[in-house]
């Protein structure tokens, strides 16, 4: 019996949606396990101590790989300006500080994907973790700016306004409206949009996996016309799936179509993202690895050179991958000193 007295999470907090999940799953594990004196209660306790406490494994790309609970880390709160961050070295759950912290600060992690807007990053709190964050950033949120870069476009017409709330409180059937027309629609009406868009990514994703390399591309560039149809170009929607074209093209050879759909989430990343994040790292790491290939050398070296500043802080040396970044930069350094050395004519 799992027995974790740490960090208890009222379970008046809960949707009521995700209570009867629990409850659903407190009864699957009392007919698997055929235990009579399993109590039900306490069974979803536990569900609901370890959604909250629970940490999402990741690797270097924010990809996630599993979930683990670390009772140690379960104490740390959250913020979307954190000034430490949890990443793994396997099983390891290691915590590195990404800025100076004084004595008496709080070290905040983020729990959550940073690239979205404050409403969507509201919804993921308050949906798996169940509270409202009031930190710096999401004191934004009045700002409508913020959310039409990842809102919904209204059809409405010629209208092509932004579908936006003023309401801070979660709910998941939020009322949205139309920031130019005043016409009023629930947050489902976004998320069948982005149903839409996940849709033909998987479609994508699984012409991928059968070799089927031209049929992907074609599929994944349906998305990305819906993704700019449905939503902001800035969005995250159209970032999600540039994404994926980038690393298909890169996998099928097509550097140049990569470095292309590449350069245009750089805006993006630069705007949703802090500087020390590692998505954004990686993201330069790509670029400056397609930039690099198509003959671009002084962008090349710019790129990776941020991105070695970035995932040298969020990750160490641990990390094969940032280790060959840094060996890499070295080497270039070394051999762009020598042709200095040597003047024009050793060039
Ligand atoms: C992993 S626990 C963190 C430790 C917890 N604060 C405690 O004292 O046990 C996650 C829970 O902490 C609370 N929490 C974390 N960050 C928060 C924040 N920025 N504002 C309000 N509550 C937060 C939420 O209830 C969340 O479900």
């Amino acid at each position: 019996m799992l027995h974790l007295t740490y960090f208890w999470e009222d379970q008046s907090n809960m949707e009521s949606e995700k209570l009867a999940e629990y409850q659903i799953m407190a009864q699957i594990v009392n007919h698997m396990l055929q235990q009579p004196e399993l109590d039900l209660d306490e069974a979803v306790n536990i569900f609901c101590k370890l959604s909250c406490n629970a940490h999402a494994i990741v690797d270097i790309a924010m990809e996630p790989l599993g979930i683990g609970l670390y009772p140690v880390m379960s104490v740390i709160n959250h913020s979307c300006l954190p000034n430490a961050i949890l990443v793994f070295e396997g099983k390891l759950a290691v915590l590195r500080a990404l800025a100076p912290v004084e004595k008496g600060d709080e070290v905040l992690i983020s729990y959550i994907d940073l690239s979205r807007t404050t409403r969507h990053r509201q919804d993921d709190l308050n949906g798996k973790y169940h509270f409202t964050c009031t930190c710096p950033r999401c004191s934004k949120f009045a700002e409508i700016d913020d959310q039409i870069l990842d809102a919904l476009r209204c059809k409405e017409g010629e209208c092509n306004g932004f579908f936006v709330t003023k309401d801070r409180s979660y709910s998941r059937d939020q009322k949205l409206e139309c920031n130019k027309c005043g016409l009023v629609k629930t947050s489902e009406a976004e998320r069948s949009a982005k149903g839409i868009i996940d849709r033909l990514c998987d479609k994508g994703k699984s012409d991928f996996f059968s070799d089927n390399f031209q049929e992907a591309v074609s599929t994944f560039k349906r998305a990305e016309e819906a993704a700019l149809d449905l939503f902001h170009p800035s969005s995250f929607s159209v970032m999600m799936v540039r994404n994926l074209l980038t690393k298909l093209y890169t996998t099928i050879g097509d550097t140049r179509a990569a470095l292309e759909s590449c350069r245009l989430m750089t805006p993006v990343h630069e705007r949703l993202l802090q500087t020390l994040n590692p998505v954004r790292g990686m993201h330069y790491l790509t670029r400056g690895m397609l930039e690099w290939v198509e003959g671009n050398r002084g962008d090349g070296r710019n790129y990776l050179v941020r991105a070695g500043d970035i995932l040298l802080l969020t990750h160490g040396t641990n990390f094969p991958l940032v280790k060959e970044l840094l060996i890499n930069l070295a080497k270039d350094h070394a051999e762009l000193a020598k042709k200095q050395e040597e003047g024009p004519s050793g060039s």
